[in-house]
């Protein structure tokens, strides 16, 4: 498991291009037939993928984690951003198709992961935070899930965001998830942008064109920085710093809070004026 140590925002003013990606920004996860995990300090958020091919993979502990089990004391959100899929939880089945979300609850012992066709693998993005009760292991269907529409044309962020692990959700310790959907001709997700320091934020772009990138801000709003980020690459934010991008073409992403408070708007808004 890669370890990731998070930085605060006095060394983060004195980061050069390449300190700032090594510091926040998680590139080539999502192997091809793996399952892998970064484990960030901060709030104890572990990021993983599960490609699985023609074998399932297996949720299995790490040892940096000393449990028994990966969800002994844990608790783990997962979307599927690829082909149809099945995560089975001690037992259970959860066919997964595109944009399905699952929550695993604490004291799962048994996860695996696999795909229905080689030709095709589910792509599961994991996200997972300590929790301290058990919550039921709960799937929603991306056709069950309401969209909030957002933004407007003239200021090309017209998305929709879905909600799936949160307060009037499904229930959690403290993982928050969902993704938005960018519509074609919009390119900005969360501008005007916000903090909130209560919880840390990790956005997993996907569906990003292969000839196109993301260009991420982040930063204390009267100090941002950007990054630019690919396709099926992670960003994590602290507190401190927003967390906005603009595209060079629509795409999607999946944000995911650990922290406290889970009420989703729960946010401190920064005016666009006041950005430096
Ligand atoms: O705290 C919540 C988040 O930053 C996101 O949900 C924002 C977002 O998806 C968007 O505006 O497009
Ligand atoms: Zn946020």
């Amino acid at each position: 498991m890669r370890l990731c140590q998070m930085a605060d925002a006095v060394r983060y003013g004195l980061m050069n291009t390449e300190e700032l990606r090594e510091t926040f920004l998680l590139e080539g996860m999502f192997e091809v037939g793996e399952i892998e995990f970064a484990y960030v300090d901060l709030d104890r958020t572990v990021i993983g993928s599960a490609v699985p091919v023609s074998e399932e993979l297996t949720l299995e502990t790490e040892p940096e984690l000393r449990s028994e089990y990966f969800l002994e004391r844990r608790e783990l959100g997962v979307l599927n951003v690829g082909g149809a899929g099945s995560v089975v939880v001690d037992g259970k089945s959860f066919e997964m198709g595109k944009l399905d979300c699952l929550y695993v609850g604490r004291g799962s012992k048994a996860v695996t992961f696999s795909s229905e066709s080689a030709n095709d693998p589910a792509y599961f993005y994991l996200l997972s935070y300590p929790a301290h009760a058990e919550y039921p292991t709960l799937m929603v269907k991306f056709a069950d899930l309401q969209g909030l529409q957002l933004g407007a044309a003239e200021t090309c962020n017209k998305r929709t965001i879905y909600k799936a692990i949160y307060k009037d959700g499904i229930k959690s310790c403290q993982l928050v998830m969902g993704f938005t959907l960018l519509e074609s001709g919009s390119n900005w997700n969360t501008m005007p942008p916000h903090t909130h320091m209560r919880r840390s934020e990790v956005y997993f772009y996907f569906d990003v064109d292969p000839a196109h990138r993301v260009l991420h801000l982040m930063g204390p709003p009267d100090a941002t920085s950007h990054l630019v980020v690919a396709d099926k690459e992670v960003v994590v934010s602290p507190g401190w710093s927003i967390h906005a991008g603009v595209g060079t073409k629509n795409y999607a992403f999946c944000w995911g809070m650990g922290g406290e408070n889970q009420a989703y708007d729960d946010m401190d808004p920064v005016s666009i004026a006041d950005l430096r």
